[in-house]
């Protein structure tokens, strides 16, 4: 049995996977003290209460955050007896290219995002992923990486605005029916909303301009539906994304080896 972990800057999001499905799907703040004796407490917990009696034979880890593998890795050598692929390690082949400027450290996460839509859609594509930034991956018909654009994350804006303006609040995001607020929480939550809204679809935009043909968007993330809301801005939301790119790159792992 295959455990995926998608270690993201704010959450680190496990998956067992028994090779056509997902059996179970677990999400824990991402901390980079966290002990592999700790994680491995808290997913045997997990797994016992949903009475999952699989053995994990199997790891692959994406991670933004560079510190956190270390522990990881020790989880799946004490608990798992296995050594674990890492997205974006040399020991990890990917089964599309990377075209960037020499010497860019990809997030592998968007090397995933790239591998899990090109696998589910075909190119051209753009992947919009709501996590802590919000990041534009393009994918070329090839399948390859060929760049992006990274925003900040839809709650590090509304963080931001919080912490450095006195009078500001600390909010949710809501879509709001109005764009002119008539108090500052509405004001506040106009321009999140909308402004992420004209955002996405102008990014969008211009990234199909520059690359003149026709690309499916796919969204990603827990707060891609909020802003699909009414809007016609993705073509295809995906919940799952990343973890399916993380299942396409292990199989490709796999059958690489056997051959
Ligand atoms: N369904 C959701 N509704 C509201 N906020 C969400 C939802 N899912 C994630 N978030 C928030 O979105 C931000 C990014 O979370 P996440 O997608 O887990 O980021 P990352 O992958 O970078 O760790 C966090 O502030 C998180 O609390
Ligand atoms: C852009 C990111 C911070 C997004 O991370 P996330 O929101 O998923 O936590 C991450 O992909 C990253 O650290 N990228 C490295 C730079 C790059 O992708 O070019
Ligand atoms: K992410």
């Amino acid at each position: 049995m295959l455990l995926a972990i998608d270690c993201g800057n704010t959450n680190t999001v496990f998956s067992i996977w028994d090779g056509t499905k997902f059996l179970a799907t677990w999400r824990t703040s991402t901390e980079q003290q966290r002990t592999a004796d700790q994680y491995y407490v808290w997913l045997s917990t997990l797994m016992q209460l949903k009475q999952i009696e699989a053995r994990i034979t199997e790891v692959i880890i994406s991670s933004t955050v560079p510190r956190v593998v270390f522990n990881l890795r020790v989880l799946c050598n004490r608990y798992f007896d296995c050594r674990p692929l890492v997205v974006g390690r040399s020991d990890c082949a990917l089964p599309v290219d990377v075209r960037v400027d020499p010497g860019t450290q990809v997030g592998p996460d968007r090397l995933v995002n790239t591998a899990g839509a090109f696998d589910r859609y075909g190119g051209d594509l753009i992947v919009v992923d709501f996590g802590t930034a919000t990041t534009f991956d393009v994918v070329a018909s090839d399948g390859a990486y060929i760049g992006g654009v990274i925003s900040p994350g839809v709650n590090l804006s509304l963080e931001a605005l919080h912490d450095a303006a006195a009078a500001l609040p600390n909010i949710d995001v809501t879509r709001p029916e109005h764009v002119i607020g008539t108090n500052t929480v509405a004001c506040m939550q106009s321009g999140i909303f909308w402004g992420y809204v004209s955002l996405i679809d102008g990014v969008l935009a211009r990234i199909k301009t520059e690359r003149a043909r026709e690309m499916t968007v796919v969204a990603t993330g827990g707060l891609a539906p909020l802003f699909q809301q009414g809007e016609t801005l993705f073509d295809h939301f995906e919940e799952d994304l990343t973890m399916h790119g993380l299942t396409v790159i292990h199989r490709y792992n796999r059958d690489r080896e056997n051959t």
